[in-house]
């Protein structure tokens, strides 16, 4: 008789010193009745052999499209496949790709995945909810409605696949198992004209409901996820500024939620600002905390970073109050400051009492007026950091921070070979989306990718496994200082600010190790049984936790 389970060979792409190698290992895998299969189907062929076909497509939505296929019918070779090709795959099941498949979701539409909760269920959403059909498993869902999706504006119910490209990276980068995982679009109308008129469009053909309706339904919504998944934790995605922190606020105290947009970009940009300052610092002999930040953008994202950043100067032993005045705002009127006049609320923080003259509406103004050391773009205003200002950069720094960290590439506030020209090869550079390594002057520079990727898997995988009841500032502190802690000494030799992302399971244990004992110190673990681990039996403890393809 056949056994059903037999022990393979398997390749496996390990980093050794920087280069990729294969690596002999051999793995248990169920055999298929005989005669169902070719006679010679190897499995790690078969993903060299997935992956040629994924590069013989000559466009992206194409890449997606297939890979979007592959996850359906075999998704453990799909995950293999992205956990042993990140670099390459990310920008497709991910930012900037994923941007595109939302763009024209209803187009390229094929089977459905993930739930979609409307303003139509308002009143009956847990029966919705009931419809999933792996409620026992839950343990991680990505919420969007859809109101603003990466850098593109209000996709309504086309921003689904930016919820599914997140949970893909959730498993491939933290090892959560795939069916713990709820992508969730909530369809609370659109107020985009062209998906209003498109008769392809998925969504509810009407313009978004009333603040009042909104809030209505996300407390209805909110209660009836922790009723029927009691084990589950919220990550809030692209909702539009003022509900991005209506919603994180509403509900952060109450349940295990927080905003990847807010938190998880401050986290990140937080990790790489730190090692970035480290080396710009060490080239100008200015201390660690004389950093000025500069923020192009004030939006949720904008300003969570600016919170994010705080943590910076008081790790450098200063006060609050003093922290709040190392950063400067800029909106679409210009420099933010008090006398100015009315602002929305989320700006008031960082409004700057020390300025009372007119407006300062050009960045290279504001550049000379406040004389950064970093300068930071969330605004979606592709190549507002122009020549002028990355020379204006250059000579207030010997090494200036640059961070374009708009989504998708083409609403990056510059590109990498440009911001290395301007700065003759001297600045420190970090983007949302991936930009290609350059060589100059015969030196391979890298740029690093200041996106939320980094820290969402191994902040969720650790808030999952320590079972939290809210998920606090300390714990997405913790998630940032980790993240800033796993690089290797061969990245610091390179000058990175970032972790290579091959490494990304490395990095989310190392994260999530962090976040749990945050979380234990701040008492919102549930499972406090990993209390008494000694770190060592902690960290192993994850790894025996993390979904392996
Ligand atoms: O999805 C990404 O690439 C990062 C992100 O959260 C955003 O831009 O909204
Ligand atoms: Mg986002």
């Amino acid at each position: 008789m056949l056994k059903t389970v037999v022990r393979r060979r398997v390749l496996t792409p390990v980093w050794v010193n920087g280069v990729q190698k294969l690596k002999i290992t051999s793995q248990s895998v169920p055999r298929p009745p005989r005669g169902l299969v070719p006679p010679v189907l190897d499995e790690s062929v078969h993903h060299v052999r997935c992956i040629q076909q994924l590069r013989s497509k000559d466009n992206d939505i194409e890449k997606y499209i297939y890979l979007s296929q592959l996850k359906d019918a075999e998704h453990r070779t799909f995950y293999k496949i992205c956990l042993d090709n990140m670099s390459e795959i990310t920008p497709i099941i991910y930012t900037p790709t994923v941007g595109d498949a939302c763009l024209q979701f209803s187009h390229i539409y094929r089977r459905p995945e993930g739930l979609y909760v409307s303003i139509k269920d308002k009143g009956s959403i847990g029966k919705v909810l009931r419809n999933w059909p792996r409620i026992d498993d839950a343990r991680i869902s990505v919420v969007t409605d859809g109101s603003r999706i990466l850098g593109l504006g209000d996709l309504g119910v086309n921003g689904m696949p930016i919820a599914i490209g997140k949970l893909s990276l959730y498993v491939a980068g933290a090892g959560i198992r795939p069916s713990s995982t709820i992508p969730i679009c909530l369809d609370l109308g659109t107020n985009n004209p062209k998906f209003l008129e498109d008769p392809l469009y998925l969504g509810l053909r009407h313009p978004r409901v009333s603040k009042e309706e909104m809030t209505e339904f996300m407390e209805e919504f909110m209660h009836e996820m922790s009723v029927v998944f009691p084990k589950l934790l919220v990550q809030f995605e692209d909702f539009s500024t003022d509900k991005a922190f209506a919603h994180l606020s509403a509900f952060r105290e109450r349940y295990p939620v927080f905003n990847d947009d807010i938190q998880g970009t401050g986290a990140v940009v937080l990790s790489g600002f730190m090692n970035a300052a480290r080396l710009s610092s060490a080239a100008s002999g200015r201390p660690l905390s004389d950093h000025r930040i500069l923020f192009l953008g004030a939006g949720s994202a904008g300003v969570g970073v600016a919170m994010q950043l705080m943590s910076f100067f008081k790790l450098q032993g200063l006060s609050t109050e003093e922290a709040r005045r190392r950063i400067w705002l800029i909106d679409s009127q210009g420099l933010i400051y008090n006398d100015r006049g009315p602002m929305a609320e989320h700006k008031k923080y960082f409004s700057r009492a020390d300025y009372s003259g007119p407006p300062i509406m050009s960045l290279a103004d504001i550049v000379q007026h406040v004389k950064p050391t970093a300068l930071l773009g969330l605004s979606t205003l592709k190549s507002a950091f122009n020549q002028s200002v990355i020379e204006l950069m250059s000579a207030l720094n010997p090494r200036p921070i640059i961070f374009p960290l708009s989504n998708p590439v083409r609403l990056s506030e510059c590109e990498y070979d440009e911001a290395v020209q301007w700065s003759n090869g001297k600045v420190i550079f970090a983007s949302g989306s991936p930009f290609p390594s350059q060589e100059y002057q015969g030196h391979m520079l890298h740029p690093g990718q200041g996106n939320n990727m980094y820290i969402f898997p191994g902040l969720g995988l650790g808030a999952i496994l320590a079972r939290v009841s809210s998920v606090t500032d300390s714990m997405v502190e913790a998630s940032s200082l980790g993240l800033a802690d796993s690089l290797t000494e061969e990245e610091h030799n390179e000058n990175l600010i970032y972790p290579r992302i091959e490494r990304i399971r490395d990095i989310s244990a190392q994260i999530a190790h962090g976040v749990i004992r945050a979380a234990q110190k701040a008492g919102v673990d549930q499972a406090t049984y990993l209390r008494n681990l000694s770190d060592a039996a902690l960290m192993e403890y994850i790894r025996s936790k993390m979904w392996k393809p």
